[in-house]
């Protein structure tokens, strides 16, 4: 599969301080790729950064081949103009204007670029299965379930071929959760789109995310096919991930309890490896910043003492 977004060594600085360090990764052309790590980790600021919305510092981010750190001026507004890239962002009733109809606000990003709204309403709307009659409500008159569906429709409208969703589900009910990511995942194939999805929630990512990056203190500490990585999670902040989420815990190979550390903010991206002050594992090495490596076919780790082989669950 060819990559549609590299993220290659990528540093975003906010007034001095890193809060990504030397992040790499890609999204295939029609893979969903899961973003997952706990609040402040970075997941927010890679997106927007991708959108030109963060500082970056150093490394490169490149979309269809255009390096997109590159940009400036003029070249950056006719980039942004295509909207071939689309950053769905986080909370639906904080995005939506509140006196906009959904029918303004579904064509909002095509006025602004200038481009003909003919029928993109009406299809967007279709795509992401809202009823036509609901484009004259304003976002205070439709559930919170439809007002996520309506930022998706604003998004799809452009015809992107990449949407980055921000915590899509976070703010839904149960049923709503799982309508919104069936849809997102049905989007790759009806709007014929690439999408990236950031979530704090392993278990939202689990059954629709082809591959998974985990961001820990602003670094990437493990990526690779989901399925993989949620079985047999080779980093030990992964491993507590899966551990603390039952519906994607299976067979696991580490005991929780191994793992269980006091709950605190992640660090900012310093000198050793990000996890190491809340990693039960940590010794002498873990002081230096471990190298992403990859340790078997498409999976790669930032760990300086990466399981290597599954340790069963013992009953005391
Ligand atoms: N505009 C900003 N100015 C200064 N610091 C920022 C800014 N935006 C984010 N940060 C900092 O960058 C770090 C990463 O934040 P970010 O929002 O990307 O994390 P996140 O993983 O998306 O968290 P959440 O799930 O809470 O959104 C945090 O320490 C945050 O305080």
């Amino acid at each position: 599969m060819s990559a549609l977004l590299s993220v290659e060594d990528l540093d975003v600085t906010y007034r001095r301080q890193r809060v990504l360090a030397g992040v790499s990764l890609t999204a295939g052309t029609g893979e969903i790729l899961g973003i997952i790590g706990e609040t402040g980790s970075g997941k927010t600021t890679l997106a927007r950064a991708v959108v030109g919305l963060a500082p970056v510092t150093a490394g490169r981010i490149r979309f269809a081949g255009t390096d997109l750190t590159g940009l400036r001026g003029r070249a950056l507004r006719d980039w942004r103009r295509t909207g071939q890239v689309q950053y769905v962002f986080q909370d639906p009733l904080r995005a939506l204007d509140p006196q906009h109809t959904v029918a303004t606000i579904v064509a909002e990003g095509l006025a602004v670029a200038g481009r003909p709204v003919g029928d993109r309403v009406e299809w967007a709307l279709s795509q992401v299965g809202l009823d036509p009659a609901l484009a004259g409500r304003t976002p205070g008159r439709i559930s919170g379930g439809q007002r996520q569906r309506v930022l998706l429709a604003r998004a799809i409208a452009m015809r992107p071929r990449l949407l980055l969703c921000d915590e899509p589900v976070s703010a839904l009910d149960a049923s709503n959760r799982n309508h919104v990511l069936r849809l997102l995942a049905d989007l790759r194939t009806t709007a014929d789109v690439t999408v990236v999805v950031i979530s704090h929630d392993l278990s939202s990512l689990a059954g629709i995310a082809d591959r998974v990056a985990v961001l820990y203190g602003g670094r990437l500490v493990e990526h690779g096919p989901a399925e993989e990585v949620l079985a047999n999670p080779r980093h030990p902040y992964t491993a507590l991930l899966t551990a603390s989420a039952p519906s994607v815990r299976r067979d696991h190979p580490i005991p929780a309890s191994a793992l269980r550390r006091p709950a605190g903010a992640p660090p900012v991206p310093g000198d050793g490896c990000p996890y190491a002050s809340r990693c039960p594992f940590a010794t002498g090495a873990c002081a230096t910043v471990p190298a992403l490596s990859t340790v078997d076919g498409g999976r790669a780790v930032a760990c300086h003492h990466p399981f290597s082989l599954p340790v069963k669950e013992t009953t005391p």
